[in-house]
């Protein structure tokens, strides 16, 4: 069984103004300290509250459990690209992962799989984990395509010598309340591994693989009892610290082997 640190990233999307992101990151940063060292978590606040989220996380000293994600990035590390920023800018700011090729920049900004690995290369060249983001439709799941459409997200959005974290987002998973059942996310597993070890050309694949899709504490024992599973990717669940802080608890397997109990219950 895989023994790496599970990896919960909470994705706020455009969401956080000052006092919001103050409290929020501040409370899951006092609650990270008590989780055991078998889980990492990141937030990944939106631009304007990076730095601020960054002091925050560097006030209460360093915390390797806890590290600080940005939620995009552009292609070049400096330039004339007005209202853009750069994987050096955020790695600037103390950023250590970025979110990349999410469904929502894929649909409503026409983001390409080229596109995507051009940004890959960026966030590498930074030294930043690239968190790529791949998932079908509903449409193409219906009509069979799903493998597909994973296949050639794989192929055009990673690097040939991708080593970051893939994130499996089924887009109409995404904020719908509806998540694949256990034994399909685990086959769809299966064949995301198979898909990476053919496009990075490795049986011994080390990109954690995570889900993302409607996550909350109540689906998040099921999902991450998937031994395969190396976390998950939190939209909405991770803007309130206690949801945020449960599905960690649910990640760690030493806290949840045992009955559930501790601070953020309940
Ligand atoms: O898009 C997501 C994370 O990137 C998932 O969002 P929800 O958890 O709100 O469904």
């Amino acid at each position: 069984m895989d023994v790496s640190p599970k990896l919960v990233i909470g994705n706020w999307k455009m969401n956080g103004l000052r006092d919001q992101t103050v409290q929020l990151a501040t409370a899951v940063a006092e609650g990270a300290r008590s989780l055991p060292d078998d889980v990492k978590l990141v937030i990944c606040p939106p631009f304007t509250q990076l730095e601020r989220v960054s002091d925050i996380l560097g006030k209460l000293g360093p915390d390797p459990k806890l590290q600080l994600g940005a939620q995009d990035c552009h292609t070049a590390s400096s330039g004339a690209h007005t209202g853009e920023i750069s994987a050096d800018m955020l790695a600037d700011v103390g950023v250590k992962y970025v979110l990349l090729g999410h469904s929502e920049r894929r649909q409503n900004f026409g983001e390409t799989d080229a596109l995507i690995r051009c940004k890959v290369q960026a966030a590498e060249a930074a030294g930043l984990v690239p968190v790529v983001c791949i998932g079908e439709t509903m449409a193409e799941r219906q009509d069979g395509r799903a493998a597909t459409v994973l296949a050639s997200q794989i192929d055009g959005s990673l690097t040939d010598n991708f080593n970051g974290v893939l994130a499996y987002e089924p887009v109409w998973a995404i904020g719908s309340g509806v998540t694949p059942s256990r034994d399909e996310l685990e086959r769809t597993l299966f064949l995301l591994r198979g898909l990476l070890q053919s496009r990075l050309k490795m049986d011994d694949i080390r990109v954690p693989i995570l889900y993302g899709g409607s996550v909350t504490p109540a689906q998040a024992p099921t999902i991450l009892s998937i031994g395969v599973l190396g976390g998950v990717l939190v939209g909405s669940a991770s803007l309130e610290a206690k949801s945020f802080l449960r599905i960690a608890e649910a990640a760690s397997l030493r806290l949840s082997s045992q009955p559930l109990s501790g601070p953020y219950r309940s």
